[in-house]
């Protein structure tokens, strides 16, 4: 029966909101929803959207199942490995496979995606389930999604980054961005070029993803997802698109006297993904077969030209915004892309893509389309309301005029369904005639003008469900012409020019290297103008002074009553309504500022002064050297560090920092203007949790006996930040080879299935360089090797932290684990784990491999020593 509400949920009365829809999505067993819509029929054999010959084929692919379709991430050192994992495990081991007597098809490469790095599976959800090889692929799917190393995406999903054709010195703006998924691909693509070659990864690329979506909901899911792949380059903001701000940044020419000046921030690209009926995804959220009517598409055209409109408007002279949705209807996709064009006049043209990707199979824009207004009767052009027209009799767009609102009568497939009228209108001009209220709220865009092929929409891309065995998308790619040169020049460049000279006035001697700053530190993949880094954290993990959740007591909480705050805000650029994130932390409540008419709640960022004793610290221990000390950034109003300091890229910290002045306790105003919600990576955790407030009183649940006990364990301490592991990939070209440690595939072995081993049971060389070391963070070095029978190809690099008595590899359970089936085969960090089916031929039978089998002795998580553990607070 008919499950699951799956109403749309956007702005107006559409709504696509994003690849997963929850409520109306296709699960399995649950497929025995009507899949029939004599209205989405009849509408589209009226557009005459595929020739008549395909229709079946058409409706029989809209019916089907969805395959599943995954990218492997590029440019991260697990990109070659995953893909090899894919060629030399995963598939031999997925052909043959037989389920209920049949043989099922092994994932394949998506053909049109570049380097082999997009995959298609097409099996049914049971055989997932429940075919042994099957569950283990998926199982590993699982994993390596979670850890950021592999996204689930719908393949047609991944077009709209391919074709904005991303590069890292681009400034890119994703206007309708969560939940993600393409601004996933975005940043992969200013971090590097699409490989699977580690080497390819630049930490600190010029470019910046500003991220945007105006329900704050869905903003902070962003926020969320982005965390799978943390990059100093990323803001994301909580605006209407329609109206998306203008905001001034710090710019300086490459003439070394040149002064800093503000321009206004444009795009080199953009992304408008727009809210949409979704009908291109009824494979997947089923429920759209029920819902859909000729409306959802009219009521978001005016939405979609606003947004594209504003999109053009932030694009440079020579840059390139992608329109997409995930809609097949022509008032959703060319209808919106010729009103824009029209507005721009010759300053915007369509790309001619289609050389680009040339494996896709693809059809070409429409030129003439029909729109259906209303639903009321009094819109049909003669009585006969009720009559019903056959699908096979109707004249297509190409063929027909657009006039022609009448259906043959001439029945010619007598043994057709027939299908409902639609009530055509055929301008604007008779839509007045029939019914002007219904005028007044319509733009006259919906309707084709007569200029379509001279506005060349053939060169759009449509994409159907058929012709690939995908999901419905469109795309356009627009360009806006080159006027001035000086216009056309990406912004980046000289953003950070501007923040380097800033640093340099501010304080040339804090910018010196600690004294352990080693000379032959390696700085690999840096370009000289890209400083910044990141790290996000949201991972709770153990490490080694005290086994006690230790919360501290918000040090960061700051007493500013709203109506303090409010009384000094003014109001700026609009912006959507704003709700109060549910995993806020309740100490950001007296925190909010009236932005655009409404709540902005976040806590402020504040970059932090460069000669701060926490970032000295930081800077000594870590031996930072070349590094961009003046972006790191905390998020708190003492503007000090205390638990967590971010880093971001220059580029992203011209767009923060810009502005002027700004209200309450936020220091710069783009922020509030943006409603930023978030930006940079964590890249430094306190690691020791003894704070002010703390210190003043025990925290609760805490003992005097045991603070003090902290307190003496953190004096012992040369510096209390530990790097944090998600933005290491980042911070490895800064940091000084004095704390890094060489080790090899046996040890990382050990420490993924030891939990806090003590220094006394570490082996070998490893284990002679940590007890002979001092107590804080480490990275350790993970060189190719081999270890009983298992081979690392490339080199890895994880955070360790040495403490008094022992030690712990800073990876949290789920990471330790997907690098252990990656790596080894089976969970060395979980011992039941090790029972899992094994990926490797070799081992189909349940036999163990030969690592498993050495480690299996003492799989068991050492117990901590209380004395010597403690909780990472964020
Ligand atoms: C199709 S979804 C975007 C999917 C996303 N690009 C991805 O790949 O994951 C459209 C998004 O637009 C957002 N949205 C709706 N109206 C908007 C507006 N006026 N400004 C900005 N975002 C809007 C919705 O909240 C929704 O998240």
């Amino acid at each position: 029966m008919a499950r699951g509400r799956g109403k749309y949920r956007g702005r107006g009365r559409g709504g696509r909101q994003g690849a997963s829809r929850g409520e109306g999505e296709r699960h399995g067993a649950y497929t025995a929803i009507d899949q029939t819509n004599p209205k989405f029929e009849a509408y589209y054999v009226g557009q005459g959207i595929v020739p008549e010959e395909e229709w079946d084929a058409f409706l029989e692919a809209m019916r089907a199942a969805l395959p599943t379709t995954f990218r492997i991430t590029s440019g991260k050192p697990t990109s070659r490995q995953l893909l090899d994992a894919m060629q030399d495990i995963y598939l031999p081991f997925l052909s043959n496979v037989e389920f209920e007597g049949e043989n099922v098809a092994p994932p394949r490469q998506l053909e049109w995606y570049p380097e082999g790095l997009g995959w298609h599976l097409d099996v049914r959800k049971n055989v997932l389930r429940k075919s042994p090889e099957f569950k283990r692929f998926q199982q590993f799917l699982v994993h390596e999604t979670d850890v950021g190393s592999i996204s689930r995406q719908e393949a047609v999903s991944m077009l709209p980054p391919l074709f904005l054709d991303v590069r890292p010195e681009h400034l890119v703006l994703d206007m309708c961005a969560a939940p993600g998924s393409k601004t996933a691909q975005l940043i992969e693509a200013i971090h590097s070029p699409l490989t699977s070659e580690p080497d390819a990864f630049n930490p600190l690329p010029l470019g910046v993803v500003v991220a945007n979506d105006s329900d704050t909901k869905r903003a902070h899911m962003l926020v969320h997802q982005a965390q799978r792949l943390p990059s100093p380059n990323l803001c994301v903001t909580n605006v209407d698109a329609s109206s998306y701000p203008n905001v001034q940044v710090a710019w300086k020419g490459p003439d070394s006297h040149a002064k800093i000046e503000q321009r206004e921030l444009k795009y080199d690209r953009i992304l408008a993904d727009v809210p949409c009926s979704g009908d291109g995804t009824l494979r997947k959220n089923i429920a759209i077969w029920k819902d859909w009517t000729t409306g959802n598409g009219v009521g978001l055209h005016a939405l979609q030209v606003r947004i594209l409109i504003r999109g053009l408007q932030l694009l440079r002279p020579g840059g390139r915004l992608v329109y997409s949705t995930c809609s097949l209807n022509p008032v959703e996709n060319e209808a919106v892309v010729a009103a824009a064009l029209r507005h721009f006049k010759n300053d915007v043209e369509l790309l001619d893509c289609s050389e680009m990707l040339p494996s896709l199979k693809r059809r070409k824009g429409m030129t003439k389309w029909k729109v259906a207004p209303g639903r009321g009767a009094h819109l049909f052009p003669t009585d006969e309301t009720e009559k019903e027209a056959t699908p096979r009799t109707e004249e297509t767009p190409l063929e027909a005029s657009s006039q022609d609102t009448t259906e043959k009568s001439d029945d010619t497939s007598a043994n057709k369904p027939k299908l409902p009228r639609i009530p055509w209108v055929e301008s604007y001009d008779v839509l007045k005639t029939l019914d002007t209220d219904l005028a007044s709220r319509l733009q006259q865009t919906l309707w084709p003008q007569g200029d379509e092929e001279a506005l060349h929409l053939e060169r759009c891309v449509r994409v159907y469900p058929h012709m690939q065995n995908t999901g419905g998308f469109f795309v356009a790619c627009l360009v806006k012409k080159d006027t001035n040169a000086k216009d056309s020049e990406s912004l980046a460049a000289g953003m950070v020019r501007a923040m380097q000279a800033i640093d340099k006035l501010s304080s040339s001697e804090t910018r010196d290297a600690g004294p352990e700053a080693s000379a032959n530190v390696k700085r690999t993949a840096r370009d000289a103008e890209d400083q910044t880094q990141d790290a996000p954290s949201v991972k709770k993990m153990r490490t080694d002074l005290s086994d006690e959740n230790v919360t501290e007591s918000s040090p960061e909480t700051v007493n500013i009553a709203s109506s303090d705050v409010l009384s000094e805000a003014k109001p700026e650029q609009p912006a959507s309504e704003n709700k109060a994130p549910q995993n806020k932390r309740s100490h950001t409540e007296g925190l909010a500022i009236s932005a655009g008419g409404s709540l902005y709640r976040e806590d402020p960022f504040a970059y932090v002064k460069s000669d701060n004793p926490e970032i000295r610290s930081c800077v000594d221990w870590f031996g930072l050297h070349d590094f961009p000390i003046g972006n790191l950034l905390v998020r708190n109003a003492q503007q000090v560090p205390l638990r967590s300091i971010y880093l971001t890229s220059s580029s992203v910290r011209a767009i923060v920092a810009g502005g002027g002045p700004g209200q309450g306790i936020h220091p710069t105003m783009n922020p509030i203007r943006l409603r930023l919600l978030n930006c940079g990576v964590k890249v430094f955790g306190r690691q020791e949790s003894v704070s002010k407030a703390n210190k003043a009183e025990p925290a609760e649940g805490g003992t005097s006996e045991s603070v003090s006990r902290r307190e003496n364990l953190s004096s012992m301490l040369t510096c209390r930040w530990r790097v944090v592991s998600d933005s290491l990939h980042s911070m490895r070209p800064f940091l000084s080879e004095r704390i890094i440690i060489k080790a090899s595939l046996s040890d990382l072995a050990f420490f993924i299935k030891n939990y806090y081993p003590v220094l006394d049971s570490v082996p070998g060389e490893v284990g002679e360089r940590l007890r002979t070391s001092t107590m804080g963070s480490y990275v350790l070095d993970i060189e190719p090797s081999e270890s009983e029978g298992h081979k690392l190809t490339v080199p890895l690099s994880y955070p360790i932290w040495r403490s008094i008595a022992s030690v712990n590899l800073m990876l949290d359970k789920q990471e330790k684990s997907a690098l252990s089936f990656r790596l080894f085969d089976t969970d060395l960090s979980d011992p039941e784990g090790q029972r899992q089916f094994s990926s490797n031929p070799r081992n189909r039978n349940n036999k163990k491999s030969a690592a498993e089998q050495s480690v299996e002795g003492d799989a068991t998580p050492n117990s901590e020593n209380p004395a010597t553990s403690i909780t990472e607070t964020n």
